[in-house]
Formats: C-alpha cells, sequence, structure tokens
C-alpha cells in the first residue's frame, strides 16, 4: 500500500505540487492525467525520492524517508523522460544494470545464469535482440523506450511508475506495453502511470487522478468523474467533440466507405 498525505512539492519560486492527498493498494493500477506543467512528473520524481517533499509518503506502512537508496531502489522504480545518462552503454548492458538490485541480493556478485536468460527473454518479448548490442546514443527515440521500460520490468520492484510510457512508441508497441503492464498487474505489482492520450489511459485502467495546478481535481472511476463539461474544465477545449470527430474516421472505416 502506497499512502501519500499532505504532500506539497516546492521548486524554487514556484510551488508545483499542493496537499495531495492519495492511496494506491497493492497491485492496483492508477493512470494519472492533466494538462501541461500541471505536476504530473513531479508527483513521479517524489513517489521515487528524488524530489524533496513535505508532508509524508508510506509504502508498506513506512516512511519513504526511512529507506536507504538502495533499499527504495529496490522497491520502486520509475520510468522516466529523462534518460540521457546511460547514452554510452550497450542495449544489453543497460538491462544488465535493471538486474542490478536483483543481484545484490544473491550471494554472487555475478549474474547467475537465470539472470541473463531473464535478460533475453525480455529482451525477446520487446524485439531487442537484433540491436543488443548497440550503444544507446545511436538508437531511435521508440528503441530508447523499450530498452527503458524492459529495464524496469527487470528491476522488478514492488511499485513502477511510469512517466508517458507510450511516449515515441508506434501503435504496435503502444499495445504490447500495455500488455506488459497488465501482466505487471496480475503479478500483483502496483503501476501507476502518466498518460497524455486519454484512450491509453483507459485502456490501462479505470482508476484515474486528474492533476491541475498542483492540485488533485478529481479522483476515481473513469466513468464516474469524466464528463463533457469536466474535460472542458481540465484541458480548455472541448475533448468529446474532437474524439468523436475521431470516431466517425473510424466508423467510416469500419463500414467500407474506404
Ligand atoms: N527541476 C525543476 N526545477 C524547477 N522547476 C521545475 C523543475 N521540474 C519541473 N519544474 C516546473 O514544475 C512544474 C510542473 O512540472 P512537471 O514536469 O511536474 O509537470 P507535468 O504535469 O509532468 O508536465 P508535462 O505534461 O508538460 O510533462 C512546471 O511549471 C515546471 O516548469
Amino acid at each position: 500500500m502506497l499512502e501519500i498525505r499532505k504532500l506539497s512539492v516546492t521548486y524554487p519560486g514556484q510551488q508545483v505540487l499542493t496537499d495531495i492527498n492519495l492511496s494506491v493498494g497493492t497491485g492496483q493500477r492508477l493512470a494519472i492525467l492533466g494538462p501541461n506543467g500541471s505536476g504530473k512528473s513531479t508527483l513521479l520524481k517524489s513517489l521515487s525520492g528524488l524530489v524533496e517533499y513535505r508532508g509524508e509518503i508510506k509504502l508498506s506502512n513506512r516512511s519513504l524517508r526511512d529507506f536507504k537508496r538502495i533499499e527504495l531502489a529496490e522497491k520502486v522504480a520509475l520510468l522516466s523522460q529523462n534518460t540521457s545518462m546511460y547514452f554510452s552503454y550497450s542495449v544489453y548492458e543497460t538491462l544488465m544494470m535493471g538486474l542490478y538490485t536483483q543481484l545484490r541480493k544473491s550471494f554472487m556478485a555475478v549474474a547467475r545464469a537465470k539472470d541473463k536468460a531473464r535478460v533475453l527473454q525480455v529482451m525477446e518479448a520487446l524485439d531487442l535482440e537484433n540491436i543488443r548490442d548497440q550503444e544507446l546514443s545511436k538508437l531511435s527515440g521508440g528503441q530508447l523506450q523499450r530498452v527503458f521500460f524492459a529495464r524496469t520490468l527487470l528491476q522488478n520492484p514492488e511499485v513502477i511508475l511510469l512517466d508517458e510510457p507510450n511516449n515515441h512508441l508506434d501503435i504496435h508497441y503502444q499495445l504490447e506495453m500495455l500488455r506488459y503492464i497488465k501482466e505487471y498487474f496480475e503479478q500483483g505489482k502496483t503501476v501507476i502511470a502518466v498518460f497524455h492520450d486519454i484512450d491509453l489511459a483507459l485502456s490501462f485502467s479505470e482508476n484515474i487522478l486528474i492533476l491541475k495546478e498542483g492540485k488533485i481535481l478529481s479522483q476515481g472511476k473513469a466513468k464516474e468523474i469524466l464528463s463533457r463539461e469536466f474535460l472542458k474544465q481540465v484541458y480548455q477545449t472541448d475533448v468529446l467533440d474532437y474524439m468523436l470527430q475521431k470516431h466517425k474516421f473510424w466508423k467510416g472505416l469500419e463500414e467500407g466507405e474506404r
């Protein structure tokens, strides 16, 4: 169980999150939506101990502040937008690093055959074998995103935080990633993900949280909280009208117009 009470974050000269209260049960999935700059990434960063915060964050009844850095890395993994620090490593090396927290637990400080087999399995699932020896600096945006997603999976944490996991991915990989995340859910992992694409967010989870200007505007089941007026208020645009226009195009395809 992840419990957040009166969480506030201030960057120099700017309060970014204010009085966030939230509980996410073990094995639950939660989609976070909200306009640019509303504090979504900052919320994920505070849950992974990367920013200073006021208030309290508890994981399994223990304050995040009481975890040692490496202990927290074993429990919480963040797939973030900022991944440039690994650029001189190969795909395979990066994925092996994802296993680091697991290897620490074993008596041997080297990867066991079982661990290497897991890396190979995840590489295969995410179509990464053909680029296993390439440096990260030479990959496309979508390949990179898959590498970092694979690395997050290999960390095998209790809580997975995904910041726009569908970024750079074509439709095939977006759906593959959703499938993978669902498998995680079935294994009792808590997954919290930030989305800009509302459709993808809804495919990911019926539980949603809407942030605006650093505050929780609403939280609950999508069917209960999303309305035309509410979405207009969140995004300052008629989201429903846009969705219906899109739908007409697909309906036309289905009905053999093209
Ligand atoms: N390291 C930082 N130092 C100072 N201000 C920051 C920092 N990171 C983010 N901010 C500011 O905090 C606010 C919230 O940023 P955050 O990245 O959390 O929003 P977001 O909802 O994830 O945005 P987006 O949808 O554009 O990714 C923004 O005004 C941003 O400029």
